[in-house]
């Protein structure tokens, strides 16, 4: 499976594509502006730094590379935990500059929005990922009846839940660090969704579970899935399943990457503990799918303290 989304080639391919469609873009505003396409084209070629965003006071200046700001709506609807990212341009003494920003908006409910935010611009690796992420939904299809038999639940029950959800695609790349034991490359938590399925892309080891108290390292083993459960499948199933908590480490002298796989439940669902498995009493509150995505947001990436918020107290 993973010679299906080989990300270093992907990566690669990427930049190149990007080129690509930028230039594609310089044409399409000259023609616009009535310029010459090929002399903009060429002013960006080895590109000149402008851009530089404020961080603890200090304005810092950004090489000329692709740049994602976290824009004012994430800020309002996460109430201020990821904060909308200053920055400001300035002008060069002999060379003129230019950036174009896209906007990123999530094209409304469906379980394809995060791949299109991946994908943009970038048509090639639309196809890749869209096998991927089918193979990645019938795999979870089958882990769905796995997990409903092993809880004594009609087979499908979990399937319908997950069917019309939402499935979220990250590559994480972790550079390599000198003083990797003074960093963390992904801080402990677990995952918000249901299921996560995740390969270690190249054979660097990095991530780390939480057993009995004690972080232990997961091999990568090249095209294995890892599957992780999620705080939603421990919610769901009242506690029986129980979500594992990881983080990711980095190398001193090796790049680390990794593709995270998310499935979170249609938005119709109420996270809570489900009705069959509720014997005596229940664990966890049952609230919205809505209110559970505003209580992920406006969360610290801290452990599974997500969880604390959910746990009733018995
Ligand atoms: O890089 C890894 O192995 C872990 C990634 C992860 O936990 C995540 O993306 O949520
Ligand atoms: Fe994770």
């Amino acid at each position: 499976m993973a010679s299906w989304v080989n990300l270093m080639e992907t990566l690669d391919k990427y930049s190149v594509e990007l080129q690509e469609v930028t230039k594609y873009l310089w044409k399409l505003i000259c023609e616009n502006l009535g310029l010459n396409s090929e002399k903009l084209a060429s002013m960006f070629e080895d590109g000149t730094q402008g851009l530089q965003i404020k961080n603890n006071g200090r304005w810092v200046p950004i090489k000329p590379v692709p740049v994602v700001n976290i824009g004012d709506i994430i800020e309002i609807l996460s109430n201020g935990e990821h904060k909308g990212i200053e920055h400001r341009a300035v002008v060069n003494t002999e060379r003129e500059r230019l950036s174009i920003a896209g906007f990123l908006s999530r094209p409304g409910p469906g379980s394809r929005c995060y791949i299109d935010v991946l994908i943009i611009g970038h048509v090639a690796t639309r196809e890749t990922l869209d096998k991927y992420s089918v193979v990645l939904q019938q795999v979870t299809k089958y882990l769905w009846k796995l997990i409903c038999e092993n809880l004594g639940l009609n087979s499908e029950k979990l399937a319908s839940l997950f069917e019309d959800g939402t499935q979220g695609l990250r590559m994480n790349y972790y550079p390599p660090c000198p003083q990797a034991s003074r960093v963390m490359g992904l801080t402990p938590h677990s995952d918000a969704v249901g299921l996560t399925l995740l390969i270690q892309v190249n054979d660097v080891q990095g991530l780390q579970i939480k057993n009995n108290g004690r972080w232990v390292p997961i091999k990568p083993v090249p095209g294995a899935l890892i599957v992780n459960i999620g705080d939603i499948i421990e919610i769901l199933s009242n506690g029986e399943y129980k979500s594992i908590e990881h983080r990711a480490v980095v190398n001193t002298e090796r790049e680390r990457l990794s593709i995270a796989g998310f499935h979170s439940p249609n938005m119709m669902t109420m996270i809570g503990p489900m009705p069959d498995l509720v014997k005596k009493a229940a664990n966890y509150k049952a609230i919205s799918n809505e209110e559970y995505i505003r209580l992920v947001v406006t969360s610290k990436l801290n452990g599974k303290n997500l969880l604390d918020h959910m746990k009733l107290k018995q």
